[in-house]
């Protein structure tokens, strides 16, 4: 059987990705047919990335390479975007979406990482060990049990009760924490977790408060001084959510200042663009403080499986149309088209539009195997299957790519 093609051959698919993916990645492209991959294992610097993304139909990144609006605007070919990891707050999803782009990411792949490491740290936190072992870095030695506790019996703050919080809650349920959460859905506690009465309740109550909400406009420095001040004396902080949603200064002093006992932080307001570059914080230097480069969810396992789930996510875009889990972008699930031809239209979701789609296929006797419709606030996505030769098909696209409010088009042969 001859290999499928895409509206162009799959070895002219130019696939670009960043920020050293997991070879997975590459592997599931390969074994479906992509050829030309562009790898790098570093975030490219802006000028850089404009002029590769130019030319580029998928990109791949993690959280390091910013897709804004202006470096979008240079991505005229681009047909999706795979984010290989949880977070998409990386790119301008507006701006991909009216520019027809679906996104994809990862979302469970490496939720047990951050959990496990979330967990290790409380008890890390607890004991006091990040003092304890700089102190005998430096050739000290101070055995004794002052400011070391059990986490058995404590009460563990989660905000943002999601994927990696409620992971977090089980876990630390097993070593015989209380679990209080805050969220701003109501959510189903998993175990004996507790929602707390609010944000204020919890820090009132908290021996360790871990923060798990995404990056939004309203969890920017949602976690301030005025939320330090209401945690308990001496209590824990721990960030594996993203760098934005804590006042990093007002940290320092609450540190500073002993009224927070200690911290994990793995994600910051401004981290280094690469492996080497210096890294820079109010943090630095602080014994009760474990400092980690945005490692959450950087495990073998986790990068292995995320390299996997969003190739194969985008491989399914680009052969099938199937915008399944999409963040940004109206989702169809498809069957596969064998004796048909699909073709995929992205529009502006105004009046008027599928009328003239309609009548386009009116004006061809053609017959109409599936059609697929869904819109959002924004775009409508429709997908039509249909009994046609390349050339009907092509001449289709064309007369469907200049109605008004089209943003893109694409045939599947
Ligand atoms: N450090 C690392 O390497 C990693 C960090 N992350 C970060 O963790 C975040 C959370 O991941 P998941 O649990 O998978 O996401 P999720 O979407 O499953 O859960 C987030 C939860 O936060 C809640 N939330 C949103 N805004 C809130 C607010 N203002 N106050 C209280 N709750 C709020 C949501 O309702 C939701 O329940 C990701 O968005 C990402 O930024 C994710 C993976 C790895
Ligand atoms: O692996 C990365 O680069 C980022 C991990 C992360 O923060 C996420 O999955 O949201």
């Amino acid at each position: 059987m001859s290999p499928k093609k895409t509206s162009f051959p799959k070895q002219d698919i130019r696939v670009l990705l960043l920020e050293g993916v997991s070879q997975t990645a590459v592997d599931t492209f390969k074994a479906a047919g992509y050829s030309q991959i562009d790898y790098h294992a570093k975030a490219l610097p802006e000028d850089e990335l404009k002029a590769r993304i130019a030319e580029a139909h998928i990109v791949g990144l993690r959280s390091r390479t910013q897709l804004t609006a202006e470096v979008l605007a240079e991505a005229k070919r681009l047909v999706a975007i795979g984010c290989f990891c949880i977070g998409t707050n990386q790119v301008d999803l507006d701006a991909a979406e009216v520019a027809g782009i679906p996104v994809f990411n990862a979302p469970y792949s490496n939720t047990r990482s951050v959990a496990e490491l979330v967990v290790a740290q409380a008890v890390m936190l607890m004991r006091g060990i990040p003092q304890k072992n700089a102190e005998c870095h430096r050739g000290g030695w101070s055995k004794a049990a002052t400011g070391s506790h059990e986490v058995r019996g404590k009460t563990l703050g989660i905000i943002g009760y999601g994927h990696i919080g409620t992971q977090v809650g089980v876990l630390a349920e097993a070593l015989g924490m209380r679990v209080v959460f805050h969220d701003i859905e109501t959510k189903l506690s998993l175990g004996n977790a507790r929602a707390a009465s609010g944000l204020n309740d919890l820090l009132a109550r908290a021996d360790v408060v871990t923060l798990h909400v995404p990056e939004t406009p309203a969890t920017k420095n949602m976690f301030g001084a005025a939320q330090i001040a209401a945690m308990k004396r001496g209590a824990h902080l721990i960030n594996a959510s993203r760098g934005t949603v804590v006042d990093i200064d007002a940290l320092a002093a609450a540190l500073d200042a002993g009224h927070v006992g200690g911290a994990a932080v793995d994600v910051f307001p401004v981290e280094p663009k690469a492996n080497g570059d210096e890294f820079l914080s109010p943090l630095r230097g602080r014994d009760n403080v474990i400092l980690t480069p945005h490692i959450g969810g950087s495990t073998l396992e986790a990068q292995d499986n995320i390299g996997v789930e969003v190739a194969a996510k985008l491989v399914r875009y680009s052969d099938n149309g199937s915008t399944l889990s999409a963040v940004n972008f109206p989702e169809v699930t498809l069957p596969e088209h064998e004796g048909s031809l699909r073709l995929l239209h992205i529009h502006r979701n105004v009046p008027g539009v599928l009328s003239k789609i309609n009548e386009t296929f009116s004006r061809h006797a053609l017959n109409i195997d599936g059609q697929f419709l869904r819109t959002d606030p924004k775009v409508g996505y429709v997908v039509i299957d249909v009994s046609a030769d390349e050339a009907q098909a092509n001449a289709l696209k064309d007369e469907l790519a200049a109605i008004p409010g089209t943003l893109r088009t694409r045939v599947l042969y």
